[in-house]
């Protein structure tokens, strides 16, 4: 069954042509993450599919029919990228606020907890910290026990412990038979929720696959050392020198760094890292 479609959809800002005919089906169940470097398109693909903007031409369709009309949005949840929360409202009564928008909703107390927010029920969202807010504005998305729910950079700016239980409530939703669509720049992030990974570049669909076939084509690494001569090596896509340190941009970081070893060329300071998502498209567009 499908919960939300996009056909052939476009969408203009201005000269900005920020979605290029895209067509995308959501069924029910399931994470989908919708990964690509900034400016690709991912919010834009969201705001038509809530609603919240028009195509400039194609069809969006949400539960079948029209994603404006409130029957439909009703049974959606969403976090933007950014949220502004009433800095005077108390965070339970925040959380009671929107459950009044729907038919049906989460218990305060379970969802509170379900977030992680139970300590800080009964202080003002003023005074949260930026993680906190963000994990209430998350939460708010589930309130109204949708069916689908679409959060934009869910984790941005919380730390590794909130980003965990950030997880675990989302996966648990999905358990429970939620349908979830995500956009993150974090591989990591995307590999721990998703199963279906949809790459938006340059407002195109540029793959729609599992996170592992993703994963290999975007999981690129970067291993830095300090070298004098370094001879040419395989599975490297990338080389860059900054502040005399050699940096080798690789999809197997554990091969290169047994080939370097092979090659019996002094190095040291080794480092081994994870790239950027941006940093990963622009490796593959060069090569
Ligand atoms: N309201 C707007 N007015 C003008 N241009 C816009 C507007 N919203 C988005 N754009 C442009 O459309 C393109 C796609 O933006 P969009 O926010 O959808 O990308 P994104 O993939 O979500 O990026 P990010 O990862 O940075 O959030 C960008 O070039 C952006 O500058």
């Amino acid at each position: 069954m499908l919960l939300a479609r996009t056909v052939e959809v476009s969408r203009r800002y201005g000269e900005t042509l920020a979605l290029d005919s895209v067509s995308l089906d959501i069924p029910q169940g399931g994470v989908l993450g919708l990964l690509g470097p900034n400016g690709a398109g991912k919010s834009t693909l969201i705001n038509l599919l809530v609603g919240l903007r028009r195509p400039t031409s194609g069809t969006v369709e949400l539960f079948g029919g029209d994603p404006r009309k409130p029957e439909n949005r009703r049974r959606i949840g969403m976090t933007p990228q950014e949220t502004g929360l009433p800095a005077t409202l108390r965070v339970r009564e925040c959380v009671e606020f929107v459950a009044q928008h729907f038919p049906d909703s989460v218990p305060p107390a379970a969802l509170l907890d379900r977030f992680g927010l139970t300590d800080v029920a009964r202080r003002q969202t003023g005074g949260l910290s930026g993680g906190q807010k963000r994990r209430l504005a998350v939460a708010l998305a589930f309130v109204g026990k949708p069916r689908l729910v679409f959060l934009d950079e869910p984790t941005t700016g919380l730390d590794v412990q909130a980003r965990r239980a950030l997880w675990d409530a989302i996966q648990g939703f999905s358990q429970d038979g939620g349908t979830v669509v995500l956009t993150s720049h974090y591989l990591e992030e995307i590999e721990a929720l998703a199963d279906r990974v949809v790459v938006v570049g340059q407002g195109r669909i540029l793959a729609d696959d599992t996170v592992a076939a993703i994963r290999s084509m975007v999981g690129i690494h970067r291993v830095s050392l300090d070298v004098a001569d370094l001879p040419e090596l395989p599975g490297v896509v990338g080389v860059e020198q900054a502040d005399g340190r050699t940096s080798l941009l690789t999809p197997d970081a554990d091969q290169l760094v047994r080939d370097l070893v092979q090659t019996g060329v002094p190095f040291h300071g080794l480092q081994v890292q994870p790239t950027t998502l941006e940093e990963a498209f622009l490796t593959l567009t060069k090569a």
